[in-house]
């Protein structure tokens, strides 16, 4: 138990998916975990664990921001002893080729401002790791899976007052999308000695303004869920 979950320590498998939203978290541990249980409910940042192909694989949410995130995956790696972390999320895509619907794997990623730099600096840069990269990218090409590799961008703030302009170095250098956490997850996880990645669903595009609508968005999670699992499966 800690402030934030009401989980015994023995309640989390080695391996946690964590995507934002406590609500795709539920949706994700009923679809695809067998005999899921939920472990936390506190602040209804809901946590599950269940089987997934005979493995134990726990589901986290973590809410919106690094600071809501690391109080999840800190407590996870030093309390909890969880050791691979995998990000589901969903992001903003910098460029026209990143299509609405699609995954972006993040292969590494990139603090907006010196301001998330501070955040980000506790724990200083860090990546994916490799293995679970390789995998990811195997099984998105086996599964068909419509999906990019490339760089992403952290930010702190979602209504920005400088709005997409702010993203413009960093698409420059070929940022494919940007999400909340992602620095936050690698930067953690290699502090605590743990394995990282992050994959996200486009659910809008910065550039044109596109979005999908939050009712279709459990269909969205269909493949990155899948995905997901099957790279914790074999990790
Ligand atoms: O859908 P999740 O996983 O929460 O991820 C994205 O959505 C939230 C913003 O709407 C941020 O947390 C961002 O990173
Ligand atoms: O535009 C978006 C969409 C999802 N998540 C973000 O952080 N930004």
């Amino acid at each position: 138990m800690t402030p934030h979950n009401e989980a015994d320590k023995d309640d989390y498998a080695d391996t946690v998916l964590l995507p934002g939203d406590p609500q795709r978290a539920e949706w994700m541990a009923q679809t695809f975990l067998e005999a899921p249980r939920c472990i936390n409910r506190r602040r209804g940042t809901l946590g599950f664990t269940g089987l997934f192909r005979g493995k134990s694989i726990s589901i986290q949410a973590t809410g919106i921001g690094v600071s809501s995130f690391l109080i999840y995956a800190h407590e996870l790696l030093d309390h909890y002893g969880a050791r691979t972390l995998i990000r589901t999320g969903t992001c903003g895509s910098l460029t026209a080729r990143a299509k609405l619907r699609s995954l972006v794997i993040s292969q590494s990623a990139q603090a907006e401002s010196a301001q998330s730099g501070q955040v980000f600096g506790l724990y200083g840069p860090a990546g994916p790791d490799p293995a679970l990269l390789a995998s990811s990218r195997a099984k998105a090409v086996e599964f068909g899976i419509d999906h990019h590799v490339g760089l992403t961008v952290c930010s702190d703030i979602f209504y920005h007052p400088d709005g997409r302009a702010r993203f413009a170095d960093a698409r420059a250098q070929g940022a494919l999308a940007v999400d909340m956490e992602t620095s936050a997850l690698y930067g953690i996880s290699e502090h605590f000695g743990a394995r990282a990645l992050s994959m996200c669903v486009v659910v809008d595009n910065i550039e044109t303004g596109e979005q999908t609508d939050y009712s279709e968005r459990q269909a969205l999670f269909t493949d990155m869920s899948r995905l997901a699992l099957a790279v914790a499966a074999e990790s």
